[in-house]
């Protein structure tokens, strides 16, 4: 018999949080502006861009450039803010602010680390060098905007600061073979469940036991308010069946956590010893998310390689893994043109994902707890109000709704002012504006961020709303065509925004003096080239439908728009949808329209159909919006894998639906 008392900073840590950086060599320089705000308490790292880098994928020739930054000695999630990924430049331009809020007697203890890398969709992202800047001696009122040369990695700074992720303490014994045999049978550690009714026919485990007692650990990483809810998994490796797997229990709140948990693994010959490697993780258990990694060390000679649990040790599960390279916290969401298609995807799955839990498995999902959200709307909404309403309530936040009757803003107040005052007294701000500047102001003064919630150039949560609802019911957006038959307006501008990117082809059909903003059509023809999409302006209504896949229409008369009704009706005239209008569609048309709705512009036989998606879309502006806000305001990853929806399952679902509707005429 042997034991061993030993502490996870004594060995060697194979957990190194620094992964892979590649071989790249560093070169160039990144340009940031700093500042900070007393009032607000948050630093304000912007990232404008990065000059001379060098190439991150040798073989492919290209870089795929993004920043990231950690305020250490914190290296936890919580600390990790990320740019989006500039494709294909050595000098990319980002021009975005990573913000962090940190008093300033905390901020002059701290190091900001800014690292840029190579994203690799199909490998590991490749280091392209890292400045670090400390706050020590920083004048907080000053702004600077300067250059910085990148440097390789920091090691000295990796050694003592990052690697170190607390001690664990643990007694670890061998009871050879001759021992073992004599242990009474409910010293034999198996697991739950296996000696249920099973007790006689039960065979003791031959050779000898390891037994594990995991006594305590100090000073774990902290991963919420100061403290976390440790609890430690092993397993003894090589263990490809996942069979050895041991669990403590979770010690709530508290860095210092003490188990006295035993872990036994039988049928092991002392000459095994040499072989095996016992691994021991510790977790921050997370109810809602991903357990954190809080650290880990391997006890014993063996390798005991196991890829796969490696994978999971570090968190990444099919879900965290996928949305790893986006980060959207602390985004403002004007307009679609500022996102790109790895940016808009996860947006749709965080909201599918809380569809599924919300309403179909009926969890209660608190993501939002203790935030706050202004709704500021300067015209009326059912939709917009309710889906925000309910959606910001039911992930545990706090909606306020403020119209400008109720509040000071434009009267008594500059919206600068109310801007700064909201931003410190909400998380986030709605807005529905008559003019998209008034946006773009609150933006520059709102330290939190903006969100459209209609302007007279977008309606970007509605294009969500449309996106997310196509996704469910064709279960892929690539290949389909979209005919927008109408108006030249907000919503349509933010499909031209939106649909080239995630490969969707777009057919407009306009009444002349209808069409879309001139800047927003040429914006939108260099997406459809740059993606390869099909892009065309017509004015007959059929052409447009002919073939399409999705028919969609909005008011012909928009809020503000009521004076020039009859021109507008008379101007709109034969641009209706109908039956005759789906009959030259592809055979599994549908039909969206954002509401409200007049019958001018869709039939009752077409809007009350089953090809209408209407009151799902309406009922998905709701988990869009929640599914927005979850990614702004959080770094939430799906519980569940990506939804996957089987065309075949949809085409059988949509035959169905009609089918039951011919029974009904
Ligand atoms: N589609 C839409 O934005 O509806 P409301 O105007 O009711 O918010």
């Amino acid at each position: 018999m042997f034991a061993l008392q030993t502490s996870i900073n004594s060995m060697m840590s194979v957990y190194s949080e620094t992964g892979d950086y590649g071989n790249v060599r560093v070169s160039g320089e990144i340009l940031l502006n700093i500042s900070y705000s007393y009032k607000t308490g948050a630093l304000n790292v912007l990232v404008r861009e990065c000059r001379c880098l060098a190439t991150g994928d040798e073989r492919r020739q290209r870089t795929d450039a993004y920043v990231k930054t950690y305020l250490l000695p914190d290296k936890s999630r919580q600390s990790k803010r990320k740019t989006s990924i500039k494709s294909n430049t050595t000098n990319p331009v980002f021009n975005e602010n990573l913000r962090y809020v940190v008093s300033h007697s905390q901020l002059e203890m701290r190091t900001l680390q800014v690292s840029v890398w190579h994203h690799d969709r199909f490998g590991h992202n490749n280091f392209l060098g890292e400045t670090e800047l400390t706050f020590d001696s920083w004048e907080f009122e000053t702004q600077i905007e300067e250059w910085f040369a990148l440097q390789p990695r920091n090691e000295s700074y990796v050694d003592s600061v990052m690697h170190y992720k607390g001690e664990l303490t643990v007694v670890l014994k061998y009871i050879p073979a001759e021992r073992n045999v004599s242990l009474p049978l409910d010293q034999v550690q198996v697991k739950k469940g296996f000696l249920k009714g099973k007790k006689k026919n039960i065979t003791l485990p031959k050779g000898g036991m390891v037994e594990l007692l995991v006594k305590e650990a100090k000073n774990l990483t902290a991963v919420k308010g100061g403290s976390s809810d440790p609890f430690v998994k092993g397993y003894l490796l090589p263990d490809d069946k996942k069979s050895t797997k041991h669990k403590t229990a979770v010690v709530k709140r508290t860095v210092n956590p003490r188990w006295n948990h035993t872990f036994t693994y039988c049928g092991l010959q002392h000459s095994d010893l040499d072989s095996v490697c016992l691994e021991l993780t510790v977790w921050d258990r997370e109810p809602f998310a991903s357990n954190v990694f809080l650290g880990g060390v391997r006890l014993g000679a063996g390798t005991g390689s196991s890829g796969e649990k490696l994978e999971e040790m570090r968190g990444e599960r099919v879900g965290k893994a996928a949305l790893d390279s986006v980060n959207l916290e602390g985004r403002s969401f004007l307009t679609l043109k500022d996102f790109n298609a790895e940016e808009i995807k996860p947006i749709l799955w965080v909201s599918a994902d809380l569809k599924h839990r919300i309403k179909h498995r009926g969890e209660y999902v608190p993501l939002l707890q203790g935030k706050s959200i202004a709704m500021i709307f300067e015209k009326r909404s059912t939709r917009t109000r309710m889906a925000t309403e309910t959606g910001f309530s039911l992930l545990g936040g706090h909606p306020c709704f403020l119209t400008p009757q109720d509040i000071h803003l434009g009267v008594n107040e500059s919206t600068t002012d109310t801007a700064r005052v909201l931003s410190g007294l909400a998380d986030v701000v709605l807005a529905r504006v008559y003019s998209h500047s008034s946006l773009e102001h609150l933006d520059i003064d709102a330290s939190i961020p903006v969100i459209n919630g209609l302007s007279d150039l977008y309606h970007p949560i509605q294009v969500l709303a449309d996106l997310s609802t196509l996704q469910e019911h064709y279960g892929s957006l690539k290949g389909l065509t979209l005919a927008w038959i109408g108006d030249g307006n907000n919503v349509l501008h933010s499909f031209m925004m939106s649909l080239a990117k995630l490969g969707v082809n777009l057919k407009v059909a306009t009444p002349k003096g209808y069409e879309p903003d001139a800047n927003v059509t040429q914006e939108a023809q260099l997406l459809s080239k740059q993606f390869g999409t099909k892009l065309q302006f017509l004015m007959d209504p059929m052409e447009a439908a002919r073939h399409s896949s999705v028919l969609v229409t909005d008011t012909w008369v928009s809020m503000g728009q009521e004076e020039e009704k009859k021109k507008r009706l008379k101007d709109f005239h034969g641009y209706q949808i109908t039956m005759q209008t789906g009959s030259v569609a592809a055979p599994d048309w549908t039909f969206l329209h954002c509401l409200p709705r007049k019958a001018e512009e869709v039939d009752d036989e077409v809007f009350y159909s089953p090809r209408s998606l209407v009151f799902t879309e309406a009922e998905n502006h709701k988990w869009t919006i929640m599914g927005l806000m979850v990614c702004i305001l959080t770094d939430y990853t799906p519980q569940i894998p990506k939804l996957k929806f089987k065309k075949n399952m949809w085409e059988k679902d949509i035959k169905n639906r009609i089918l039951s509707s011919v029974c009904h005429l």
